[in-house]
């Protein structure tokens, strides 16, 4: 199936919110179809209705598509009345996933036991079929909707190819922690047992270095059932040790044929290494990835699992160091929050505090020094309020303390250890303080293992139960080398390059960014110019491209390159590099 590479899709956009694309048609093969980088998949659509537009066609809208040189006649939508119906022959991308059928072309199929489970007795609407998919984007500009990129909607196929009791199914953690392991592992042993009558599931201790130096351990309803309760993961985790070869051989000598793998950025890229063995060897096994980061750095997906919870957690932090400084004079509570490369953390739980002052992040190098410096503003708002919390993710102003100190080291993984920016912060202070001979009480506080090390909310509680099902599901299906997350919320099955090749990071030009800004009414730390001339680029393209301060080199080029969709290429080679 999906080596098949082209198909007719006849897409109908009834609202901004309806985000399943339904393909009507029949899927078309076409060998000579290849997409430059990835396996991206061809759709042509034949009449595109965009029903949200509720208002009558006019001249301006006409216009504006003739200058754009779109083939275009216009009609009202026949059913609805209340859009606009015309026929340019667009086109559009499913970026599809690889399927067991690549490689195994003969394989059989049975029906999903799901038919015969009550759970699911009583409709047939779940079942997704293969022209099922989800929309990548859906705030888009009319006049320049770029090009129209689609995933696969996850969910249980009616057809599977696996049966029970064929099934030996392994699940392995890795990478750091994040609160949630534990679910999504009680949510996939539950769901494999329950709705597909799997017997056989095994975990593997320690990381991916489990799979060739330890023995497997079995795992069912029962022994999974409280782990939800707990923080870290069950199964253990580890950095390093990922060998494609020793794991596989591993995969095989043990008959496993479905492999979950929970785990960040490296983790899936080590995923998709086992895939392409897998492949290479000619094995039916299915390969799984489920994203997880605390960061919220996972490209693509809507949020990732444990992030809900990690801001709701670092609030206690904030609102500590809240108490600590407003109850003396010249108090700063200084807070430290987790996120490498990306500011998400620190940035959601001054959002939700509304006691923060200033919010620094990776993604904008802030300065101390001078006009618009971080000791102007910290002088000021002790000035004017005798008190203020300063919340700090991990990554961020490491220029600044690399200057000073000077580290390379990595972890095992190859991740840069990162500078305690907490620290460096807390002692410039004090010292800019006392070369002034001020009073000032800092108080420093380091919450970022407390948080990452308690078990899921409840809102987090159910996102694992729907990435553990999703993935179960998909795997079932034959799909393997793959990952799954919600895009516009709806689950989908992703490439697992689309998550890997660039890192989610906050978008400074981005309404987000601009409420943390107007809530704390810190300094920007960015030249105005720039900041708008970024805005302009960014807003005349809808894509979600994050710009970051490193990435803002706005050149007269800029706005050029986002009218015509070239800016986020440039985006993504630049996140690319960093
Ligand atoms: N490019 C890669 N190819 C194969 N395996 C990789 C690759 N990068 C990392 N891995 C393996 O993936 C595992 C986890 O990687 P890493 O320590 O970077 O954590 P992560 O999955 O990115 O999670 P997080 O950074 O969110 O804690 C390690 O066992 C590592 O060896
Ligand atoms: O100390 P460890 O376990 O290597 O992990 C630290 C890193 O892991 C993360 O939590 C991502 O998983 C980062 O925020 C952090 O920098
Ligand atoms: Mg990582």
């Amino acid at each position: 199936m999906s080596a098949m590479a082209m198909l007719r899709l006849d897409a109908a956009f009834a609202t901004s919110s309806e985000l399943s694309v339904p393909c009507t048609s029949e899927i078309k093969s076409s060998n000579g179809l290849t997409w430059p980088s990835s396996r991206r998949r061809l759709l042509q659509n034949q009449f595109i209705r965009p029903l949200h537009l509720n208002r009558p066609t006019s001249k301006t809208y006409l216009d504006t598509r003739k200058k754009a040189e779109w083939r275009t006649t216009v009609a009202l939508d026949d059913q609805s009345c209340s859009g606009i119906k015309f026929d340019r022959r667009g086109t559009s991308v499913l970026e599809d996933i690889p399927h067991l059928t690549d490689w195994l072309p003969d394989l059989p199929t049975y029906d999903s036991p799901l038919y015969h489970n009550p759970a699911y007795a009583t409709g047939r609407d779940f079942f997704v079929g293969p022209n099922d998919v989800v929309a990548r984007n859906v705030v888009v500009r009319l006049q320049n909707p770029g090009e129209r990129v689609f995933f696969r909607r996850a969910g249980p196929s009616a057809k599977v190819y696996f049966k029970a009791e064929e099934v030996r199914a392994c699940i392995v953690t890795c990478g750091g922690l994040c609160p949630g392991l534990n679910t999504v592992i009680r949510e996939i042993v539950c769901g494999l047992w329950n709705q597909y009558g799997v017997r056989d599931i095994v975990g593997i201790e320690d990381g991916y270095r489990g799979f060739y130096s330890r023995n497997t351990v079995p795992l069912d309803p029962k022994i999974v059932n409280d782990v939800h309760k707990r923080g870290g993961t069950v199964l253990g985790t580890s950095r390093g040790g990922h060998d494609t070869t020793k794991i596989v051989d591993s995969i095989e000598d043990r008959g496993i044929n479905q492999v979950y793998v929970i785990g960040g950025d490296g983790t899936q890229k080590g995923a998709a290494a086992i895939y392409r063995e897998v492949r290479r060897r000619g094995l039916k096994v299915s390969v799984t990835g489920i994203p997880k980061t605390i960061d919220n750095d996972i490209a693509v997906i809507d949020r990732s699992f444990g992030f809900d919870t990690a801001v709701e957690e670092a609030q206690r932090a904030i609102n500590a160091a809240h108490t600590e400084a407003e109850s003396c004079e010249n108090g700063i509570g200084l807070v430290k929050l987790m996120g490498r490369y990306s500011g998400y953390i620190a940035m959601f739980a001054t959002l939700a505090s509304r006691d923060v002052d200033i919010c620094l992040i990776p993604e904008v190098p802030f300065y101390l020094e001078g006009e618009g410096g971080l000791y102007e503003f910290v002088e000021k708002r002790l000035r004017e309020n005798g008190h203020m919390v300063i919340v700090v993710a991990e990554g961020a102003g490491q220029e600044l303390v690399k200057s000073a100190e000077r580290s390379k080291e990595r972890d095992a993984s190859g991740n840069e250890l990162l500078l305690d920016i907490g620290m460096w912060l807390s002692r410039k202070l004090k010292d800019h303080y006392k070369a002034k001979k001020k009073e000032l009480n800092l108080k420093y506080i380091d919450p970022t293992y407390m948080i990452r090390a308690i078990p899921s909310n409840a809102a987090d509680n159910v996102y694992c139960t729907l990435l553990a099902q999703f993935g179960i599901h998909g795997a079932m299906a034959g799909y393997s080398g793959f990952t799954v997350g919600p895009v516009n919320g709806r689950h989908c099955y992703i490439p697992i390059s689309r998550v890997t090749e660039v890192q989610n990071r906050v978008n400074i030009t981005d309404r987000m960014w601009a409420r943390l800004l107007s809530s704390t009414n810190q300094p920007p730390f960015i030249d105005a110019e720039k900041r708008i001339a970024a805005e302009l680029a960014v807003g005349s393209h809808p894509v979600d491209g994050s710009l970051t301060a490193a990435t803002i080199m706005i050149d007269k080029t800029t706005k050029r390159e986002a009218e015509d969709g070239s800016l986020h290429e440039k985006q993504e080679a630049v996140a690319k590099t960093e």
